[in-house]
């Protein structure tokens, strides 16, 4: 869609002449339709003056005059380029090379991660059986890591999600095994005559979370000692 309108008070030749004129190129009213009074050369006098005509030229003066800039497709057809797509960035063959980073207009691409077998889990390295023995389609269509396309953010979402998801889940397991073993003690203790906390431990505790993860880690940590203890 062309950029009509906007702060710069122009006229698309489809708005009614109540919207007004653009700024230096207002002529004549046309006789034939009051919309084209926006455009300089008289309208309905001479041969080509037609409805038509007064369209394309009052275009054309907008177009001249436009505030921005068009965007790319619409200044490769002005261009009449539009039949010679510019080749996609071809990908270099060696392993981690740089791919060209400018679109087909010229611009600089949003920066891409460099091609992983896995985007997520940094821990695996195993390749799958299937892997091994599939042949490989990347020699006719090379993935889009390869040919300097962004990863798709769903897909790299979606995967970071689930590893998110295992490892919520590990911990869970691992506080609830903590929670056991910390009861564990507490019973001894306790039928040993003793307390139930152990102050002195406690701050043991939380030193190493601190020290580990900062003023949050304190706060994980008393959370864990509630877990484990109950609240005091
Ligand atoms: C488990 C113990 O007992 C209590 C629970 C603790 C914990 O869950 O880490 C620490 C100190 C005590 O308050 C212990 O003394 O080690």
């Amino acid at each position: 869609m062309l950029p009509f309108g906007g702060s710069s008070g122009r006229v698309p030749p489809s708005l009614p002449a109540t919207a007004g004129s653009p700024a230096g190129t207002a002529g004549r009213a046309c006789p034939t339709d009051a919309r084209h009074r926006w455009c300089r050369r008289p309208h309905g006098t001479g041969a080509g003056h037609t409805v038509r005509h007064a369209c394309v030229h009052g275009l054309l003066v907008y177009l001249w005059h436009r505030p921005v800039r068009l965007p790319w497709v619409v200044s490769r057809c002005l261009n009449n380029r539009h039949h010679t797509p510019p080749p996609p960035p071809r990908a270099d063959p060696r392993p981690g090379a740089a791919v060209s980073r400018r679109g087909p207009d010229g611009r600089r691409a949003a920066p891409t991660a460099p091609a992983r077998s896995d985007p997520v889990n940094t821990t695996s390295t195993a390749t799958t059986p299937s892997a091994a023995t599939t042949p490989s389609t990347d020699a006719v269509e090379p993935s889009p890591a390869a040919a300097g396309a962004a990863p798709d953010p769903e897909r790299v979402i979606g995967e970071a999600r689930g590893r998110i998801d295992e490892l919520d889940a590990r911990i869970i397991r691992l506080v609830r095994e903590r929670m056991e073993v910390s009861s564990r003690i507490q019973h001894a203790r306790i039928a040993a005559g003793g307390r139930r906390v152990h102050l002195s431990r406690e701050m043991e505790v939380l030193s190493r979370f601190r020290a580990e993860l900062g003023g949050p880690g304190t706060t994980l940590a008393m959370t864990l000692l509630e877990l484990s203890r109950g609240r005091v």
